[in-house]
């Protein structure tokens, strides 16, 4: 000690002591937003913006999103989920098909997480041929509308997208989910385990949307497989199969088959040459039972 009194410590500034440091956006935050670009919330566009960090910091954490991490995100809105990857370093190209959400959002990571790594396109997901750095993540709060279209277009367009997690309604994360016998199983239950595994990933509570929707949520995880099951070509035989079985999904398969396969005999030839039952129903049939009927069926 050198009998000098230490500085005193200099008062922080009161206004900007006042202001907390926030990197994620809440209620009010997103409501003000969602006023001063005159947005007001729309069902057909699936407009339901998650207002709780919580939620936020936790579908970051099950999709197991790390620092350089290049995520695309279907949807960003007023830009909840996206700060929550940029939060941690993750560089997030977000697909947004709303104008006024796409011009605003750069703004507003500009002002909470300056110099974050974001790239906005403005476009329909459904739409989009590329995907500026090969992102290896799928992470969305899907538009619920078209929340399935969405993501088997991107699985199918983007071999770059390995695993993913997406928050969608929970009567169609739940078929996605769906194991071959199960009730809820049917074509997006076949043609997701096409691309990978996609199991659930936990609840999701709809207080917290603004606004508040009328449907429950849930994450859904997936992981991709390490090598595709097959050609385009056979994928989409085997979609067709899948469309039909499910179309009517109460009959033997030798009959909703046969729509596409010629007549109910034809049908159940095809199918005892590739080892299946055709008095069985599509929802007991897995992935490779498709496949398999697909491998010997030769369209006319
Ligand atoms: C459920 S909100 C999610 C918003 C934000 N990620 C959040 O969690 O708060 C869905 C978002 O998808 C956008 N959207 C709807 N259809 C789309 C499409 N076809 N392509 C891209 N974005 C779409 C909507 O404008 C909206 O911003």
């Amino acid at each position: 000690m050198t009998g000098r009194h230490s500085p005193e410590p200099v008062p922080a500034d009161p206004a900007i002591a006042a202001k907390p440091t926030k990197t994620l956006l809440g209620p009010a935050e997103i409501r003000d937003l969602a006023e001063m670009l005159g947005v007001n919330p729309t069902k057909k566009l699936g407009q339901n913006f998650v207002i709780d960090g919580n939620t936020v910091r936790r579908i970051v954490k099950v999709a197991r999103v790390a620092p350089g991490d290049t995520v695309v995100e279907v949807g960003p809105g007023l830009g909840s989920l996206t700060l929550g990857m940029l939060e941690i370093g993750a560089a997030v190209v977000a697909v947004e098909i709303d104008d006024r959400l796409a011009e605003q959002l750069p703004l507003t990571v500009d002002l909470m997480q300056p110099g974050a790594a974001l790239t906005v396109i403005r476009a329909d997901a459904l739409k989009i041929t590329e995907l500026p750095g090969d992102p290896t993540r799928l992470v969305a709060n899907l538009p619920y509308n078209v929340s399935v279209p969405v993501l088997l277009y991107l699985l199918e367009h983007f071999d770059s997208i390995r695993a993913g997690v997406v928050m969608v309604q929970a009567e169609v994360g739940e078929r996605l989910a769906a194991p071959p016998g199960n009730k809820v199983y049917g074509s997006p239950s076949v043609k997701a385990a096409w691309y990978g595994d996609f199991r659930t990933a936990g609840k999701v509570s709809r207080q917290v949307f603004w606004p508040v929707p009328n449907v429950d949520s849930i994450l859904i995880a997936f992981d991709r497989r390490a090598t595709p099951l097959e050609s385009e070509e056979l994928r989409l035989k085997t979609f067709a199969l899948v469309d039909a079985a499910f179309q009517q999904r109460r009959k033997m398969l030798r009959q909703s088959l046969s729509v596409v396969l010629g007549d109910s005999s034809a049908a159940s030839a095809l199918m005892s040459e590739a080892g299946i039952d055709p008095t069985t129903r599509g929802e007991q049939l897995t992935v490779h039972d498709f496949l398999a009927i697909a491998r010997v069926w030769i369209p006319a």
